[in-house]
C-alpha cells in the first residue's frame, strides 16, 4: 500500500531522513517511534507530498506522491494533526465537515452537515456539540472532533500525529482504544507516530523506530518487549543512559 525506499531528505546541513526503506501493508496500523527531532513528521509530510524528497521513491498504492494531481491524491487522506488543529472560528460541524464543503470532495452543504453528525456519532459526540465552537469543549472532545474530522470523507488511508498529546492517561487510553476501533472497522491503513508508549501497544500492528535517519527497528508490536535492539530498549524503557545520547 506504501512503500518507500531510500527516502532522504535535508535541510541545510541538517540530514534529518538518510535512508528510509519502510512498508506499509494495506489495512496495517503502523506506528513510527523515535526521538523528538528525528524527523517522524518530515516522514510523514513526505509521504503526503507536502515535502520534496532529495532522493529515494514513495508511492501509495503504486502511484508515486510526487504526481502532478496533488490535490485528488491528498483527498485520500485522512489526517489527525498534533493538537487538534481545529478552526476556532468555525463550528464544530464544519470542522469536521471541513473538506466536504470545498475542493474535489465537496458536497451540498446539507448533506456534509448530516455526514458530520454521523461522524460525530461515531466518535461519542452528540448533535448538541454540532454548532458549538471549538474552544467551548474540552480537550478530549476537541481530539473527539478531530478524528471526526479525519474519517469525514471515508479515507483509505488516516495519519496520527501524536493523538494522545495533552491528555490525561484514561482519556488518552479512551482516544487510542476509539482510533484502533474506528480504523479497524474501516479497513484504513494507518500511520501513527507518537511517544506514548500506551498508544503504540494500543493502536499499533507493527511498530518502526527512526533513529539517525533511519529505520532502526521494525517488527510486530508483540516482538517490542522481547527484542534485544538497544536503542529499541532505551526507548521504550525511558533510559536516560544507552546508545541514545540525551541532551540534559
Ligand atoms: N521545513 C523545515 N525547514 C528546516 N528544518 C526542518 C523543517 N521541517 C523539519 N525540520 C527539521 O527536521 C528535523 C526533524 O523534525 P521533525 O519535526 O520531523 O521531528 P520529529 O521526529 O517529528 O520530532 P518531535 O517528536 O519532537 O515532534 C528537525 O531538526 C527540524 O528542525
Amino acid at each position: 500500500m506504501i512503500r518507500i525506499r531510500n527516502l532522504s531528505k535535508s535541510f541545510g546541513a541538517n540530514a534529518v531522513l538518510r535512508g528510509v526503506d519502510l512498508d506499509v501493508a494495506r489495512g496495517q496500523s503502523l506506528v513510527v517511534i523515535g526521538g523528538s527531532g528525528t524527523g517522524k513528521s518530515v516522514l510523514l509530510k513526505s509521504i503526503l507530498g507536502l515535502v520534496p524528497p532529495d532522493a529515494g521513491q514513495i508511492t501509495v498504492d503504486g502511484q508515486d506522491t510526487q504526481g502532478r494531481n496533488h490535490e485528488a491524491f491528498l483527498s485520500r487522506f485522512g489526517m489527525l494533526f498534533q493538537g487538534g488543529a481545529l478552526f476556532d472560528s468555525l463550528p464544530v460541524w464544519q470542522n469536521v465537515a471541513f473538506r466536504l464543503l470545498r475542493g474535489s470532495l465537496r458536497r451540498p452543504q446539507a448533506e456534509a452537515r448530516a455526514l458530520a453528525l454521523d461522524k460525530l456519532r461515531r466518535v461519542g459526540l452528540g448533535p448538541e456539540v454540532a454548532d458549538r465552537l471549538p474552544a467551548e469543549l474540552s480537550g478530549g472532545m476537541q481530539k473527539r472532533v478531530g478524528l471526526a474530522r479525519a474519517i469525514a470523507a471515508d479515507p483509505k488511508v488516516i495519519f496520527f500525529d501524536e493523538p494522545t498529546t495533552g491528555l490525561d492517561p484514561i482519556m488518552a487510553g479512551v482516544i487510542n482504544a476509539l482510533i484502533r476501533e474506528i480504523t479497524t472497522e474501516m479497513g484504513a491503513t494507518t500511520i501513527t507516530i507518537t511517544h506514548d508508549m500506551a498508544s503504540v501497544r494500543a493502536i499499533a500492528d507493527r511498530v518502526a523506530m527512526l533513529h539517525d535517519g533511519r529505520i532502526r527497528w521494525t517488527g510486530p508490536v508483540g516482538d517490542l518487549d522481547s527484542t534485544d535492539d538497544p536503542y529499541v530498549r532505551q526507548f521504550i524503557h525511558g533510559h536516560p543512559h544507552g546508545p541514545i545520547e540525551a541532551l540534559r
